[in-house]
Order: structure tokens, then sequence, then C-alpha cells
């Protein structure tokens, strides 16, 4: 479980606060979708979490134990985070990048041994991955790549997963490996999953609640609640229909931007 309770922030050199008395929490076996139009904070709400930037006050728990009280070590053996595979250059195998995922576990100075090796070669294959474990990170497709650091991250058996953009700069068919793997790793209840995204249809089909991050606000409750027709106007400044249907006993949604906002609906 985690808990982000009254959290404030605003970099030095700037007056606007990114945000203002942020509280909401993400029980085991439950996924939050964290959406927001460009530069509103997604990233920097990620980063505060993730303690590479200092919050003005507020306080985030894990498991009732506030992370400020909390070793680095402890923190990242309970945490895992998956970054934008975009971003990211490396000169590591397959399989060398996924045994990174245990370093928080091995003493400084302690190389992997044979058994870290293998657990990392049993985690690609869980993720039916086993045919990048010798190829190098450098030359993956960034799908390929993505699978990989979802690997590094599930190795160490985290209880919090954070995931920045995991489907963005995929196609269709590797977006899709990605939202299955969030949806199975939520089926297994053992997780808090928190997911940065720009697609409110995947908040719907992953997240059971949602953290709509505005200029003037935000707003966290349960999917259906957050990702609306009004919600998507006042925060994104667009007109929208949410289409819904069922498929062989499962419904589904998706939303469809329909056009911007006129400057007369925007002073309505
Ligand atoms: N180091 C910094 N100093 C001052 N302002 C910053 C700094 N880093 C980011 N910002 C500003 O903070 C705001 C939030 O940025 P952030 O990257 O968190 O947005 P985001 O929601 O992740 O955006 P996107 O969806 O485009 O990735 C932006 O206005 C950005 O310009």
């Amino acid at each position: 479980m985690i808990r982000v309770d009254h959290l404030n922030f605003q970099y030095p050199n700037s007056r606007r606060e990114i945000f203002k008395n942020l509280s909401f929490h993400v029980k085991k076996g439950e996924t939050l979708a964290i959406l927001g139009a460009n530069g509103i904070g997604k990233t920097t709400f990620l980063k505060c979490l993730l303690g590479f930037l200092e919050y003005k006050s507020g306080n985030i728990f894990i498991n009732d134990e506030s992370v400020k009280q909390m070793s680095a070590s402890k923190f990242w053996k309970q945490v895992a985070y998956v970054p934008q595979s975009k971003r990211a250059a490396f000169g590591f195998t397959g399989l060398e990048m996924t045994v990174m995922g245990l370093s928080p576990h091995v003493r400084i100075g302690k190389l992997p041994t044979k058994d870290d090796y293998e657990r990392a070669y049993e985690q690609l294959t869980k993720l039916g991955i086993e045919h990048l474990s010798e190829r190098n990170c450098n030359n993956m497709s960034g799908g390929e790549l993505q699978m990989v650091l979802i690997a590094r991250a599930l190795i160490k058996k985290p209880q919090i997963l954070i995931m920045d953009e995991p489907e963005s700069h995929l196609d269709m068919r590797n977006q899709l490996k990605v939202l299955n793997i969030v949806e199975e790793l939520n089926a297994q209840g053992e997780y808090s999953i928190i997911i940065n995204t720009h697609f409110p249809q995947h908040a719907f089909r992953i997240a059971q609640s949602t953290l709509l991050l505005g200029k003037d606000g935000y707003v966290f409750d349960k999917t259906e609640d957050v990702v609306n027709t009004a919600n998507l106007r006042h925060y994104f400044g667009i007109n929208s229909e949410i289409l819904s249907f069922e498929l062989a006993d499962k419904s589904y949604s998706t939303i469809l931007p329909i056009d911007l906002q006129t400057v007369e609906e925007v002073l309505r």
C-alpha cells in the first residue's frame, strides 16, 4: 500500500506550485493511472516519489511507514521503477540488464552469482523474451527494451511498481503486450502499481483508480468516475465521446477526442 498525504511541490526557480495538497493511495493489488496534460507535473510527481526531488511538505507512506524515515536500501527493495525505454541507451545484454534489478539485494562490490543469472533468465522466460538475453540493449527495438526494463523491475519482487509511460513509443501490438503484463500483475494481487500514461483508454483497461492532475487541482477516484467527458473538457480542453461495448462477455471503453474546445466554450 502506498499513501500520499497532502504533498506540496514547487521548483525553487519557479512561482508555480506543481501540486498542492495532493493526497491519494494505491492499495495492494490495485493499479493507479496518472493522467494530465503535457507539462502538468506527472514526471515531477514520480521524481518526488522516487526521492529525486524534495517536496516542500506532506508525506509519502509505504505500508504506513514514512519514506522520509526509510533507508534507501529498504525503499529500493520495495519499489521498482520502469523508465521510458526511449530515454535509455545501454551497452548491456538483456540478461545483464535484468540481473541489475537485483542490486538492492546484493552487497556493494559483490558480483551477481550463477543463481542470480538463472533467476534473470527465468524472469525473461516468464515474460516470453528469453531470446533477448544475449542481445545488446542498444540493438533492441523500443518495445523489446521496454520488456527488458519490466523484467529488471520484476526480478526483485517489488511491492510497488512505478511505470513512466511504458506504452508510449510502442506499436499497438507491443502496447497490448505491456497492458496485458500490467493486467496480469494486477490480477496476482501482490503489487501496488502506478502508471503514468497519456492514454485515458488505457486507464479504463488497467487501472481501478485514476489521478488526473490539473493546473488548479486534481481529481482522484475510481477510473470510471474520473475519466469522463466533463473532466476531459476541463483538464485537457477537448470535447470527446466515450464509447463502450461488450465483446465475448468483457466490457471495453475507449475515448474518442472530437475537437478542441472553442474560445467561447472555454469562457463559458
Ligand atoms: N528543473 C525544473 N525547474 C523548473 N521547472 C521545471 C523543471 N523541470 C520541469 N519543470 C516544469 O514543471 C512542469 C511539470 O513538468 P513535468 O515534466 O513534471 O510534466 P509532465 O506532466 O510529466 O509532462 P509531459 O506529459 O509533457 O511529460 C513543466 O512546466 C516543466 O516545464
